[in-house]
């Protein structure tokens, strides 16, 4: 693994986890792949702020649990204006499964990511997706996993947090980048994490913000920082009770570039 510096016990848990986690070591996947970069110039053209909504039924750091059924949790995203779903497969910490995020790409016409802890390249066989996602502090040889990653047909997100970690990335051949901003040693966020990796970032790169972006305040900042499109979860699916509008809290941030809160 790639950092010296310690993890959140909640994170060592689930790194834990998932190196126990089995893959299918049988059967290599093909996946045929929608495209993130076409569905985000679809949703610049026709005025939306690209969002990747997320499933996401509980974290660490939720407030609770949502127990919707994640077909209809999407499809309410795709009615809000999402344009792309993101689908939380681990299952030990997030209430997560491969089985939810077939069942969401085989009911949305939009790009699905495999949102999980991959470490190893067996673990990318469990299940077809159009992205997953690599998190650079958890892979130990990221230029094999990207490539093994490409062969079965997946578009490779790769999560970094500072700008050693985007080198690494970029070096590996990365070309869609998310920047995380919740800390993975303290499990705290903090935008400025993506303002100040993103002025690095080269401009044929697809640039993810990701995590604790919960107002249109918040949107418009991280696009004037440079985002492509933003990675959100926790104010979309609102774990804190009650049947909080999956649909409305996703408009809310992609009608965001309108300058309305
Ligand atoms: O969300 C957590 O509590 C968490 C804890 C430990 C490791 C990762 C975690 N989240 C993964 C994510 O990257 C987020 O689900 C994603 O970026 C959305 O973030 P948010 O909008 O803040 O829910």
């Amino acid at each position: 693994m790639n950092s010296e510096t310690e993890l959140a016990p909640a994170v060592a848990s689930i790194l834990e986890a998932a190196r126990e986690r089995a893959g299918d070591v049988d059967a290599q996947l093909a996946v045929d792949a929608q495209s993130l970069p076409d569905a985000i110039a679809g949703a610049e053209a026709d005025g939306r702020v690209p969002v990747i909504a997320e499933v996401k039924p509980t974290s660490p750091t939720a407030d609770g649990t949502r127990d919707d059924d994640p077909v209809e949790l999407a499809q309410a995203m795709v009615d809000g204006g999402a344009t792309a779903i993101s689908v939380l497969t681990e299952p030990s910490h997030f209430g997560g499964s491969p089985e939810a995020l077939t069942r969401v790409r085989e009911a949305v016409d939009v790009p699905v990511l495999r949102k999980d802890f991959v470490v190893r390249e067996d673990q990318l066989d469990v299940v077809k997706s159009d992205l997953l996602l690599l998190i650079v502090r958890f892979v130990d040889d990221l230029e094999a996993l990207i490539t093994a990653t490409r062969e079965r047909g997946f578009q490779p997100l790769v999560e970094v947090h500072d700008r050693a970690e985007l080198e690494t990335a970029l070096e590996a051949g990365a070309d869609i980048i998310g920047v995380n901003n919740r800390d993975l040693g303290r499990l705290e966020v903090d935008l400025e994490t993506f303002e100040s990796v993103a002025p690095h970032v080269p401009d044929d790169v697809t640039l993810i913000a990701e995590s604790g972006i919960s107002s249109p305040a918040d949107v418009r900042r991280m696009r004037e920082a440079g985002a492509d499109a933003l990675l959100v979860g926790s104010a979309i699916m609102d774990h804190s009770g009650g049947d909080s509008d999956v649909t409305e809290n996703t408009r809310q941030l992609v009608d965001a570039g309108d300058g309305d809160d």
